[in-house]
């Protein structure tokens, strides 16, 4: 019997992305709500509960509530909203962290998937922690570069206007009361003291992110080293040979791709490193794929581009 997949969102920017890689596989079966009552809360009760994964693509409110309606022990959740991404009984959707934190998404009934700036953050510091190069009470910063499909379909509309305003021509710095939502999960997946300083700018461009973080007194060989023996092996993050890109990268470069590379670049004592992917790749979508091919038991690249 083919899994039965339900994506509750599928309309939106996130739920679509996923019905584009999931459509063409004949493993699975794609559970399709009537279009007129995608919103309607007992059609949605029925399709939850008949699932065997569902997909939550919704803001964090709906997606609370769809945990809710599930009434049974067998449909496991992979939420794409910032709603469980620190609760208790959820796993974190990033297996390439640890072992832990993969054989955790493999079994859980419910799963927790990365939010996009967090997924730039933890891919560079979490290493680095883990393996003693930053200790947890470094004071860290961060910029993170996103293209404007980061706020969902309401931000791409503005962007995407005829009477477009002046002010979306530019890059826009945002998240200036220092409480991005991404903030919790950043410090608690990587055991950080307190959080980062954390600037998020998005630009007028569809997709894509480029997630810098500053490290001012380390020494870049020891920081690439760190970054290159944890993820050695893994399919969907990869290390580039120091130096790579320079001198200039772009956010927009793994447009399309489901899959992060971190570049490494130093001078004297001052590193930076700056993780490169899409924001609808591993920063949603893509990642979400791999967790649900990880719950079945499949190859974990299966119907995602590298
Ligand atoms: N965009 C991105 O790059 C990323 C998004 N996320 C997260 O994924 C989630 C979805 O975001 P995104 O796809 O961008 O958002 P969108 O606004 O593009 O899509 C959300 C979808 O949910 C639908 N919806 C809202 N309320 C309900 C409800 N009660 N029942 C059923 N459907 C509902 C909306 O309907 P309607 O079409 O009528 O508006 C819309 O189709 C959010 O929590 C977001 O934070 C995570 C990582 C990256
Ligand atoms: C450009 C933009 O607005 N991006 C969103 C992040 C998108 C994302 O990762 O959303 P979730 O945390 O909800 O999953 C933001 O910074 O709030």
């Amino acid at each position: 019997m083919r899994p039965k997949i339900y994506i509750d969102g599928k309309e939106g920017t996130t739920g679509l992305q996923i019905y584009e890689r999931l459509g063409a596989r004949d493993d699975l079966e794609l559970l399709l709500i009537d279009e007129e009552k995608r919103k309607d809360t007992e059609e949605r009760r029925k399709f939850l509960n008949a699932a065997d994964i569902v997909f939550l693509c919704l803001p964090d409110a709906a997606a609370r509530e769809a945990v809710s309606l599930i009434e049974n022990d067998h449909t496991r959740v992979i939420d794409a909203s910032t709603a469980h991404r620190t609760a208790d009984g959820w796993a974190y959707g990033f297996p390439e962290l640890s072992d832990d934190h993969r054989a955790a998404i493999q079994t859980s009934t419910r799963v927790a998937n990365p939010g996009c700036h967090a997924t730039g953050f933890i891919a560079s510091v979490y290493p680095l922690v883990a393996h003693g190069v930053l200790s947890a009470t470094d004071a860290l910063t961060c910029f993170s570069l996103t293209g404007y499909s980061g706020g969902g379909k309401k931000m791409i509309a503005s962007y995407e206007a005829e009477d477009k305003t002046n002010d979306l021509y530019a890059p826009r710095v945002y998240g200036l009361n220092l409480q991005h939502k991404h903030l919790p999960e950043m410090q608690k997946v990587c055991g950080l003291a307190t959080p980062p300083v954390f600037c998020p700018v998005v630009d007028d461009y569809y997709k894509g992110m480029a997630t810098t973080v500053m490290l001012p007194d380390h020494n870049v060989h020891i920081v690439w080293q760190a970054l290159s023996a944890h993820y050695a092996g893994q399919k969907m993050v990869k290390v580039a040979p120091l130096g790579e890109g320079a001198p200039m990268i772009s956010a927009n470069t793994f447009s399309g791709r489901d899959s992060l590379t971190l570049y490494v670049h130093g001078h004297r004592s001052q590193t930076i490193v700056t993780a490169l992917f899409d924001n609808l790749g591993k920063g949603a979508s893509g990642a979400a794929v791999q967790n649900m091919n990880l719950m079945l038991g499949l190859d974990e690249t299966t119907g995602l581009t590298l």
